[in-house]
């Protein structure tokens, strides 16, 4: 596409709509900054709405964002119909697709948060390479989705008695690297909304944008809590 095509479509992102997604995406990760989720540049989140994919760009400040640095992508073609100059898009892009497409999200946050980082280490140590993060009786298990229908949409939330699962899988020297293990993940827990990636973070996705924010908070309470209980001795099952 001639870069003059890419740089005429900024209607699709000037939005007087909060709920527009190059405001959300901007607003969102004001409020995961202020978490501790997108610090130094690091994590983000992606929206799509029907055909357009909202990505925002790679290695700034994502606290500091405006609508008007979001790139568009056209979930078919995966071509980009908005390319803001001077800037690339997050390398985060792959992974947010394999949401997308994989799964059918409406949203995909990739946070850097702390508590997720220190359950990789801590499943690691205690469990091994190969093992996912479980947890089970803690009231917060109800914020996450229990499964999805043949429609491939939630089918429920989970329940207090039962079990949470999260995979995890090994960080690679460049995030788009992790794409192929994110896949693989997502094939062998087709239940999963979130996949770990020790040493580094979380991809937590959803059907829409509250329900990836929710599940999001709701598994970094989990893993926070999680931390604490293996400090105080006390079992995760
Ligand atoms: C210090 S951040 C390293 C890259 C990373 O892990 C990440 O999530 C951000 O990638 P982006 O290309 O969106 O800046
Ligand atoms: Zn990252």
């Amino acid at each position: 596409m001639a870069p003059s095509s890419d740089q005429s479509n900024d209607h699709l992102v000037h939005s007087s709509d909060p709920h527009h997604p190059a405001n959300l995406i901007c607003e969102l990760c004001r409020k995961f900054y202020t978490l501790g989720w997108v610090t130094g540049t690091g994590g983000g989140t992606s929206i799509r709405q029907h055909d357009h994919l909202f990505i925002a760009p790679s290695g700034v400040q994502k606290e500091l964002m405006e609508p008007t640095d979001m790139f568009v992508m056209d979930f078919h073609s995966r071509e980009y119909l908005r390319r803001p100059p001077n800037l690339k898009p997050s390398a985060c892009t792959p992974l947010f697709y394999a949401a997308f497409s994989k799964r059918g999200a409406g949203c995909c946050i990739h946070t850097h948060s702390q508590w997720a980082v220190l359950a990789t280490l801590l499943v690691e140590r205690e469990f091994g390479a190969n093992a996912c993060f479980e947890i089970e009786r803690i009231e917060q298990i109800k914020g996450i989705p229990k499964r999805r229908g043949e429609d491939g949409k939630v089918g429920g939330m989970l329940g207090y008695f039962e079990r949470l699962r999260v995979p995890i899988i090994e960080n690679t020297a460049r995030e788009e690297d992790l794409t192929e293990s994110l896949e693989a993940a997502m094939e062998k827990y087709p239940d999963t909304y979130a996949v770990l990636v020790r040493r580094h973070g979380i991809y937590v996705w959803g059907d829409n944008v509250h329900r990836a924010k929710t599940q999001c908070e709701s598994l970094d309470y989990i893993f926070q809590l999680a931390v604490e209980m293996k400090k105080l001795g006390l079992p995760w099952t």
